[in-house]
């Protein structure tokens, strides 16, 4: 099938070069001169494994362009994956969705072919059919559902791990009305061995955020056992071990330390509270589920606080600035929250990623500018009082600790092991 992916980013991205190696032709379109220019070179804008080898393999099966008429008119189905970011009062900001949509249906206006248009980013319930929906009928003067097929494919991939995920995903989830776009969608995905789920269009973009607000819940809920745990002398990590025992619970997403960051828990949770209060529901679970995460990157400082109390003139070591390993993001990462604290407290502070220097110094200026860059974690360890682990990494647990203070947010079982002084968040 032709396929068009409006936005390539991390999802955008991941998606149309997996929908390339199950056979179909992609374009990509971004706003972003740059990244068209390094797709159509076949290099990855973003980290993600596997990315740039699929990349150079399928050349030719996939290009990028900034225009949205080339892409529409020479494909099938065309998939919105662009940002949907929070405002600063935490609701969901839905520029990008409503440009694509706009231009989208300003491209349809020019095709007689029934087309279809998937929304993939992630939108509260009722955005595909009372935002998206409207702005293209009125673009481009059709009709959804009998002139267009509308639909909604939330995605579930991890950055990280993100090819992985969108070619064996644990569930499919097409929220659908029409017949032919069911069909469409049902053709495209059956090479993926996966249960698949039609629902209609609302229920599954409330899939998506019901599935984040639970994974987010439950890494908050293991935080706040995790803290009692510490006070305790309990190791937290054996207590779930136990308790993910139970095939009711199952033992994911129970790694206790300092929170969740990334580009979705955040925004997303977030995004959920501000619908269900202007809706008229007060979210009390929600609201602690990020209150906890965000005092949980605070203990660290606390703990660093018992091992060297004065911080000012000391050089703090900082391993690890992604929101997770194996990806190059930012966003929303734990990092930040902790270097800034160390910065106010009048440390030095000394930093080592081995993917996510540039952006955190891009991202955050205000304290990216303000640290030094290490090349290596060996010389994090060299040049500092005391340690912390942010990210695991797994080169982190390669190092040489013997002799130095740790203290773990994401328990690296070396540093354990070796260090002179450790200290792991709720362990
Ligand atoms: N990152 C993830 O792991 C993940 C996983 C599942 C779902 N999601 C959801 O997918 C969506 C995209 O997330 P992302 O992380 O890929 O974002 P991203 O910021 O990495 O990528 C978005 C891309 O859209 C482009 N863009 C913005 N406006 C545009 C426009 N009008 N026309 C064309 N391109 C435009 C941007 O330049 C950027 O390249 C969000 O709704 C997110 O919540 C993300
Ligand atoms: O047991 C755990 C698991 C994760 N995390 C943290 O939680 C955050 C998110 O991790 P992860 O879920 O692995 O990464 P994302 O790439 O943000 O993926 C999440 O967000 C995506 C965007 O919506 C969804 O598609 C995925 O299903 C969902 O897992 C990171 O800061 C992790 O360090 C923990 O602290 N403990």
């Amino acid at each position: 099938m032709r396929v068009s992916v409006i936005g390539s980013g991390y999802v955008g991205l991941v998606t149309g070069m997996g929908f390339v190696k199950l056979g179909n032709e992609v374009i990509f379109v971004d706003v972003d001169e740059r990244k068209i220019e390094m797709i159509n070179k076949a290099q990855p804008p973003i980290y993600e494994e596997g990315l740039e080898e699929l990349m150079r393999e399928f050349r030719g099966k996939y290009r990028a362009t900034k225009d949205y008429r080339e892409a529409i008119l020479n494909s099938d189905v065309t998939f919105i994956a662009v940002g949907t970011p929070s405002r600063e009062d935490g609701s969901i900001d839905l520029t990008y969705i409503e440009q694509a949509s706009r231009e989208i249906g300003r491209a349809l206006r020019e095709k007689d072919d029934y087309h279809v248009v998937v929304v993939k980013s992630t939108v509260l319930p009722g955005t595909t059919e009372n935002v998206v929906k409207p702005i293209i009928e009125k673009e481009s003067g059709k009709k959804a559902f009998k002139d267009f097929g509308l639909a909604m494919n939330p995605e579930f991939l991890r950055e990280g791990v993100a090819l992985k995920d969108f070619l064996n995903p644990d569930r499919i989830v097409i929220g659908v009305l029409d017949e032919r776009t069911r069909e469409v969608l049902g053709e495209l995905y059956a090479p993926i061995d996966a249960p698949k789920l039609f629902t209609d269009i609302k229920t599954a973009e409330m899939i998506k955020y019901a599935s984040n607000a639970f994974l987010a819940t439950k890494i908050s809920f293991a935080n706040e056992i995790g803290n009692i745990c510490k006070r305790l002398g309990i190791d937290s990590w054996k207590v779930f071990e136990g308790v993910g025992l139970d095939h009711r619970i199952s033992p994911y997403f129970f790694r206790t330390g300092i929170g969740w960051g990334g580009s979705c828990f955040p925004k997303d949770v977030k995004a959920l509270i501000r619908k269900a209060e202007e809706i008229g529901e007060n979210p009390i679970i929600l609201k602690a589920v990020v209150e906890v995460n965000e005092r949980q990157p605070l203990k660290l400082i606390e703990l660093l606080r018992r091992h060297v109390p004065e911080l000012r003139g000391k050089t703090i070591g900082v391993l690890g600035l992604a929101f997770k390993p194996d990806t190059d993001d930012v966003r929303e990462t734990r990092a930040y929250v902790i270097i800034k604290k160390l910065l106010e407290a009048g440390a030095r502070v000394v930093a080592y990623d081995p993917k996510a220097m540039g952006n955190f110094k891009r991202f955050y200026p205000d304290v990216g500018d303000r640290i030094e860059y290490a090349k290596s974690g060996e010389e994090v360890l060299g040049r500092s009082d005391a340690i912390l682990i942010v990210t695991e990494w797994r080169e982190f647990e390669e190092l040489d600790y013997s002799g130095k203070i740790v203290i773990d947010g994401r328990r690296v079982r070396k540093a354990e092991k070796t260090a002179k002084t450790y200290e792991g968040v709720c362990w």
